[in-house]
């Protein structure tokens, strides 16, 4: 039976088949090599240090010469602009990062292009419109943008069209050229005592506010996300969309183009803001509907707009551009030399430290998780995969594999605890071994829910010192049968225990039976009846297959009752010796696990 992407379909089981990390999955193309200057500065604990083949990352657009030389102490580099959508998906199948401005669509089909190479798209800069992110994360592909760098030279931007649209400079400046001296026609509005409304008043709306104070003016915002006590900082006042917008003489938009912000201005919200109002977007261009703004501005309920940004770019024989009343420039917000190289560096950063399998910080498709949390979970995202991989083992073929709840014991305060790239992991660890699906921290959950698999999570609070993040990872599978039936829990569900010892993971729970043996090569799980020598039998076994046996632990209900030995082995037995284990009188059941 096939696996199904239906939600009512059951996974099925069938023979394991060993798979990366998702740190070296990031890095599988190649073995890559870094440069100490980088591994040094911004990649201590994860960088893959081996001088093989360099990835290619591919330049879509024009990137400060600062982040282009940081790459290409990393990888190859291939700088190619104005690509067609065609070139761009023909190329894509040959690079494993990509980095974009605002200028290309990232569309379903360039991720389908890459033939699965593609494990890094870059936005040099905030807005990520122009990606395809359910695209993205369905392929497992990680998108960073460069959050920051930009921020001031949008901001500013915007101040610069707020002034320059209330004086009419572009348009007097263009009357100047052609010979004209108009000091009647081209005179402004004053800023000072106006009330200007920020729609979105997160990084670019709060400097967009910090400022337009500085200008005297009285500044009002509206952003549903956003903290009232940042805007009494800065004191703004932050009110609701209809009261920013009727009571604003000025409307600077900031906020991201979303569904719920596409056209958020159209002829409905024109109709009633205070007539003469001015309007600035240095945002995108689809949070308005342009047509309605050529009818506002004809009807003079808008006076003047400064656009940065519009719903084409380049925009085609647009009436809204040339509009008298109109102030345009080609989506110049970030483009200050500055703002160019930092996000230049700021990019490449997030590119080369995801490449190398780092979680990055500006990640917006996936967990983010911070450098010192990840140190401290490593082990345990090691242990969430493991425990993951055998568990599904446990399953008998045939069975469906629909719910799987995991229980992490621990002492920390459940807020103190970020469980999202362990749980990706365990999902990785369950579905990898039974599917050919390949999955990592990025589409972990998105294939979980694609495959009608439910994770539920459940936290054991612990007493004692929360100095570790966690005491133990137990995953649970429940309503299956087990090809191994010590593996079932008193109330019959396959439960495998596991912990972190001096850095390693060790399986420590299986059913009832504690076992303690770490998660390295692989494992044989035998249910036995409790008597002397049996240890002596499974071992000499194994060496006279030549196989060594790494670790051993016997863990047992009662004396000379059943007990479950668990033997970690560096090599896999021969059919042959697996089936003399299967013989000895006392071993009731066994089972063969990968890790
Ligand atoms: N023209 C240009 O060159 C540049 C444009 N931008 C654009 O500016 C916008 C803002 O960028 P940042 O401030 O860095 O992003 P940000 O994420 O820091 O701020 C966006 C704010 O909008 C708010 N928001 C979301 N939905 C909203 C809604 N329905 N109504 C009101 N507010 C809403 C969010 O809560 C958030 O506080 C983005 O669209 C970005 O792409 C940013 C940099 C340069
Ligand atoms: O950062 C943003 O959201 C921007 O709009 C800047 O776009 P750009 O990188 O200049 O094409």
């Amino acid at each position: 039976m096939a696996a199904s992407a239906s939600s009512s379909v059951n996974l099925s089981i069938k023979p394991t088949r060993t798979s990366l990390s998702w740190k070296t999955h990031l890095a599988s193309t190649s073995a890559f090599a870094v440069s100490p200057r980088l591994a040094n500065r911004h990649y201590p604990r994860f960088v893959i240090f081996s001088m093989g083949a360099k990835p290619t990352v591919l330049v879509a657009e024009k990137l400060g010469e600062a982040g282009v030389n940081l790459l290409k102490e990393f990888a190859d580099v291939d700088c190619s602009y104005n690509l067609t959508p065609e070139e761009l998906c023909t190329k894509i199948s040959l690079c494993d990062a990509l980095i974009v401005r605002s200028g290309t669509k990232v569309s379903r089909e360039v991720f389908e292009s890459s033939g699965g190479r593609l494990k890094v798209v870059g936005r040099a800069g905030v807005g990520i419109d122009n990606v395809d992110l359910a695209a993205a994360t369905e392929h497992g592909c990680l998108v960073v943008n460069a959050p920051t760098a930009n921020t001031v030279a949008a901001a500013e931007h915007g101040i610069a069209l707020l002034t320059s649209m209330s004086r009419n400079v572009a348009q007097a400046d263009a009357s100047v050229k052609a010979g004209k001296w108009l000091r009647n026609k081209y005179v402004g509005v004053s800023l000072v005592g106006k009330t200007l409304a920020v729609m979105g008043f997160g990084k670019v709306g709060s400097e967009v506010a910090r400022r337009a104070k500085g200008l005297g003016m009285h500044v009002i915002a509206h952003d549903p996300y956003a903290p009232a006590d940042r805007a009494r900082a800065l004191g703004v006042e932050l009110v609701s969309f209809d009261k920013a917008i009727a009571s604003a003489d000025f409307i600077s938009l900031h906020m991201p183009l979303t569904p719920a912000t596409n056209k958020i201005l159209n002829d409905g919200t024109f109709a009633k803001m205070k007539k003469g109002v001015r309007i600035v977007n240095v945002a995108r261009g689809g949070v308005i509907d342009e047509d309605a703004l050529v009818r506002a501005l004809d009807a003079g309920i808008v006076a003047q707009a400064a656009l940065d940004v519009f719903t084409v770019e380049p925009p085609k024989d647009s009436k809204l551009v040339l509009h008298e009343n109109v102030t345009a420039t080609p989506h110049l917000g970030a483009s200050t030399m500055e703002a160019q190289e930092g996000v230049a560096v700021e990019i490449a950063e997030a590119v080369v430290g995801a490449l190398n399998g780092e979680l990055a910080a500006t990640a917006v498709n996936a967990p983010m998780v911070p450098a010192e949390v990840l140190s401290e979970l490593k082990p345990f995202v090691a242990l969430a995969e493991k425990l993951g991989k055998l568990v599904v083992q446990l399953v008998a073929g045939g069975s469906g594999v629909k719910s799987v709840t995991v229980t992490y014991g621990s002492a920390r305060a459940p807020d103190d605890l970020d469980t999202r790239l362990l749980r990706a992991m365990i999902t990785k660890g369950l579905i990898e071994p039974i599917s050919s699906a390949f999955v990592n921290f990025v589409n972990a959950d998105f294939t979980a829910k694609q495959r009608g698999l439910r994770i539920a999570e459940e936290r054991f609070l612990l007493n004692g010192s929360p100095e570790s993040p966690l005491e133990f990872i137990q995953v649970q599978i429940s309503s299956v049968t087990s090809k191994f039936a010590s593996a079932l829990s008193d109330s019959g569900e396959i439960r495998v225990e596991g912990k972190v010892k001096d850095g390693i993971p060790h399986l420590t729970k299986v059913g009832s039976f504690e076992v303690d043996v770490s998660l390295e090569g692989s494992i044989i799980l035998c249910r036995q009846v409790d008597q002397p020598g049996m240890i002596g039998k499974v071992g000499s076994i194994l060496s006279e297959g030549n196989v060594n046996v790494s670790f051993m632990s016997v863990g047992r209900i009662a004396p000379r009752k059943h007990a479950v030995m668990a033997i970690g082995v560096d090599e896999q037995p021969s059919k042959e010796s697996l089936k003399r284990i299967g013989e000895i009188p006392a071993v009731e059941e066994f089972v063969y696990l990968k890790i």
